[in-house]
């Protein structure tokens, strides 16, 4: 199938893990539709096959379903997924989408008898509308205000049964008593090198190129454990075929193409580089104050912290410490850097 949307070409940077609609728009064309397309996260998809399976067979709404984990990794494929194999409706929605408990009330009065309510980020919910939540979950029933002030009362409204899937990627978030309302908490970890390697196979097939087998290890490597990054450089690589090379997808083509973007093999990106070079050759190594590191690379430390640190630490390349962040010996390793004699003892 051609990709009709093209494309999500956007100013932020390529390696983030999260997308806004735009993009969401393009990644639509790649997205898994059943299980038997869904690759890896085999824990999560086995015991989720089952709990399907059984609701099925007994001819009832499965119990409610909580998948957490961080952005890309395929949560929202998960829920349109589980509405499919259940073969019922598919509501979405999200947590900051829903401003009061009345907007929430309205939601669920509508749906259909064993219809998916899909909530993203469902820890953002407010709470007035997380309590409705979980009584509606808990009993399908929601109580509708009518009225106000001291004459308002609770009209209960029976609901029919339906699923909810709640995705977060943060599930310590949640409150308790919403939390403990769901039947079935999946984690999606991120995807090994050979899994991503299986989801460029398929999205070439569907974007209609041929990706040959080293430019799917190199984009692989290079899409730090996240689907939506894979997909979004073999993109990227498929520009850089078309416009530069041959329209071959060859090693040769996806290492120019993730040079001219700035991907590194480790799937690092200039934001990413500049804050470990400058922990390293500005900073000795650290320990570094966040604000100070943030001031040396041109950033607001908020941006350090949210949007490069997460894989910097995650790869083993800084670490933060009481007194600062500290560069590790991968990072020395990683930019070719000789680390001076005592960095990499840590003080916590
Ligand atoms: N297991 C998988 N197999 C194949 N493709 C996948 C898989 N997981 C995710 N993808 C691809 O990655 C893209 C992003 O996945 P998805 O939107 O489901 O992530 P998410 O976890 O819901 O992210 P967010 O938290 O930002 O909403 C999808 O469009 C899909 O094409």
């Amino acid at each position: 199938m051609e990709d009709s949307s093209d494309d999500a070409v956007t100013t932020e940077r390529l390696v983030r893990p999260g997308a806004d609609d735009v993009e969401r728009a393009a990644e639509a064309a790649l997205r898994p539709r059943r299980f038997d397309e869904f690759v890896g996260q085999r824990v999560v998809r086995d015991q989720l096959s089952l709990v399907l399976e059984a609701a099925v067979q007994r001819g009832r709404a499965p119990d409610h379903v909580l998948l957490s984990g961080p952005p890309g990794l395929g949560k929202t494929t998960l829920a349109m997924i589980i509405a499919a194999e259940l073969g019922a409706p598919l509501r979405v929605t999200s947590g900051p989408a829903i401003q009061h408990a009345g907007d929430l009330a309205a939601v669920l009065s509508s749906l259909e008898e064993g219809e998916v309510l899909f909530l993203d980020e469902i820890h953002r919910l407010a709470r007035p509308a997380a309590e409705l939540l979980y009584v509606a979950m808990e009993d399908f029933r929601v109580d509708v205000i009518v009225g106000k002030g001291a004459g308002a009362s609770a009209i209960p409204l029976a609901l029919p049964p339906f699923t909810v899937v709640g995705a977060t990627t943060r599930a310590g978030l949640l409150p308790a008593p919403l939390r403990d309302r769901f039947g079935f908490t999946g984690h999606l970890d991120f995807y090994a090198i050979d899994e991503l390697e299986r989801v460029l196979v398929r999205s070439a097939g569907l974007l209609g190129v041929e990706l040959k087998a080293d430019a799917g290890y190199e984009i692989a490597s290079r899409s730090r454990g996240t689907p939506r990054i894979a997909n979004r450089l073999l993109r990227r690589v498929r520009d850089w075929a078309q416009v530069r090379g041959d329209g071959r997808l060859d090693l040769a083509a996806a290492n120019a193409a993730l040079t001219v973007y700035e991907v590194d093999a480790l799937g690092l990106d200039r934001l990413d580089r500049s804050v470990l070079v400058a922990l390293c050759t500005r900073f000795g190594g650290g320990p570094v104050g966040l604000t100070t590191l943030a001031v040396a690379v041109g950033e607001e430390p908020e941006t350090v912290e949210t949007v490069a640190e997460p894989f910097l630490v995650r790869e083993g390349l800084i670490g933060r410490t009481a007194r600062g962040r500290v560069a590790m010996p991968t990072a020395w390793e990683h930019l070719g850097l000789t680390p001076p004699p005592l960095s990499g003892t840590l003080v916590f």
